[in-house]
C-alpha cells in the first residue's frame, strides 16, 4: 500500500511544581484535516527533497512557533498507518522527541499547543493507538509497529514487531 511520510515530535520539558519536579510534553489540538478536534504531536508530510528531520524542524516552527535544533532531535518510533477504508491516506511516520527547544509555544491555523504532564497525557483526547505506545517511546524505548485503521478512525489491527509498507 504506498504510503506518505510524515515526521512528529513529541517536545518535552521539565518543570518543578509544588509536589515536584515533573515532565511536560507539547501537544496540540488539530484546528483543520484529518484527525480534526484530536491532541497531536506537530508534525506532518515530508515536502518534496526534504529529510523526516528537515520536515520535524519545519513543522515544529509552522505549527507552534517553536524553534529545534535538528541534532537535538532523537527518534523513538517508526510507524506505519494504514488506512483499509480510505488507502489514499495510509501514512508511514517517523518520530521524534527534543528536550530543547526555544521560545514560546504559540498557536498557528494547524494546532492550538499545550502542555501536558507526561504522566497524565489525555490520551482520550487523542488518536487510539497513542495510548499504546508515545509514553514509552518518549521515556526511551524504540517503537517499531504498524497499526492499522478503519471505518470510524478505528484501530483494528496491531503488529508491535515492524513498521511495514506494504
Ligand atoms: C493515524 O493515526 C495517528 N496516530 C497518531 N498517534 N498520531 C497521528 C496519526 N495520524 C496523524 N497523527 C499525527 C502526526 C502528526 O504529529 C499530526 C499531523 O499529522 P497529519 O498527517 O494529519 O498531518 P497534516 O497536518 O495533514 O500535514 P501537513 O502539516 O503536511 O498538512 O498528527
Amino acid at each position: 500500500m504506498p504510503m506518505f511520510e510524515v515526521a512528529a515530535v513529541y517536545l518535552t520539558r521539565e518543570r518543578s511544581t509544588p509536589d515536584g519536579p515533573r515532565t511536560e510534553v507539547l501537544l496540540g489540538r488539530k484546528r483543520t484535516g484529518l484527525g480534526l478536534g484530536r491532541l497531536v504531536a506537530p508534525g506532518g508530510k515530508l515536502e518534496p527533497g526534504e529529510t523526516a528531520v528537515d520536515a520535524a524542524v519545519r513543522e515544529v516552527r509552522e505549527e507552534v512557533g517553536l524553534d529545534v535544533a535538528a541534532g537535538d532531535l532523537v527518534p523513538i518510533a517508526e510507524i506505519a498507518y494504514p488506512f483499509l477504508d480510505r488507502p489514499h491516506l495510509s501514512q508511514f511516520h517517523r518520530v521524534f522527541t527534543a528536550s530543547v527547544v526555544t521560545g514560546e509555544a504559540a498557536a498557528s491555523a494547524e494546532l492550538e499547543p499545550a502542555w501536558y504532564p507526561l504522566a497524565g497525557i489525555p490520551f482520550d483526547r487523542m488518536w487510539a493507538d497513542a495510548g499504546r505506545w508515545v509514553a514509552r517511546a518518549i521515556a526511551g524505548e524504540y517503537v517499531a509497529a504498524t497499526l492499522t485503521f478503519a471505518e470510524g478512525d478505528a484501530l483494528v489491527a496491531e503488529d508491535w514487531t515492524a513498521a511495514r509498507r506494504s
